[in-house]
């Protein structure tokens, strides 16, 4: 049903002009239902960086169209799609961008505070609800200098749930971590996905890490190759 596809790309299409014009998208076509824990694969270099930069909102300058809960994204304006980001969308990065000044709940926090709604208390009793999720309660007035990686990626990963999104995108989400703290990380969207039906959409260059989600999109050169 239409209201279940939380995600589109309509004939996607990027073009880089320096030094030259090289086209790195071509005419990427796709859907995201609700509930679904997609992975974005392929060789470095095919364009899983760029496509996800455009799907989410950051970059502008495309051709076709993105339509993220039924609205149609391309051509709004930057503070348009700020507020979308803001609301819709949680990011899980490859460096979990934690502020070494800040606890971990304050980490945990930052999300919230950019909405300005929340008072304070409530937002530091989401955010400890959010950490208690990854077992990360007893670490919150610890500053992410003082945990490991997997624990600073369990981090990244509840401040991500802070605004409840519609959608998580993470790039290379487990790609800086070794066997063991990747395999914590990847259980816990594997958790989010099972238990919290979240929907998200990982790139990711582990194999091993894509068989596992509900759907492979496989890129090369730019295209969809299968999905
Ligand atoms: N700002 C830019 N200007 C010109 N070319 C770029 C720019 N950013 C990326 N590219 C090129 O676009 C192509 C796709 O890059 P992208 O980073 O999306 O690949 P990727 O699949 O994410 O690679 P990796 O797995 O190594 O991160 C590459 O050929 C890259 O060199």
């Amino acid at each position: 049903m239409k209201q279940d596809i939380v995600l589109e790309a309509r004939q996607i299409s990027k073009y880089f002009y320096s030094p030259q014009k090289t086209q790195v998208l071509r005419e990427v076509s796709f859907q995201i239902q609700k509930g679904e824990f997609v992975s974005v694969m392929g060789k470095s270099g095919c364009g899983k960086s760029t496509l996800l930069y455009i799907l989410s909102t950051m970059d502008t300058d495309y051709e076709g169209d993105l339509i993220m809960d039924g609205e149609l994204l391309t051509g709004k304006s930057p503070n348009h799609l700020a507020q979308v980001r803001n609301q819709k969308i949680g990011f899980v990065f490859q460096f979990h961008y934690l502020l070494n000044e800040f606890s971990v709940l304050e980490n945990v926090m930052i999300p919230g505070l950019k909405l300005g709604k929340e008072q304070r208390q409530a937002l530091e009793h989401k955010a400890e609800q959010k950490l208690r999720i990854f077992d990360m309660q007893d670490h919150m007035l610890k500053t992410p200098n003082q945990l490991s990686g997997g624990q600073k990626q369990r981090v990244a990963i509840a401040r991500s749930l802070m605004n409840d999104p519609l959608l998580i995108m993470g790039d290379e989400p487990t790609g800086n971590l070794d066997k063991k703290n990747s395999d914590i990380v990847f259980n816990i969207f594997k958790e989010l996905a099972a238990e919290f039906k979240q929907t998200m959409l990982i790139v990711t260059h582990d194999p091993e890490f894509a068989a596992g989600t509900d759907r492979v999109i496989e890129m090369e050169d730019g295209r969809i190759l299968r999905m």
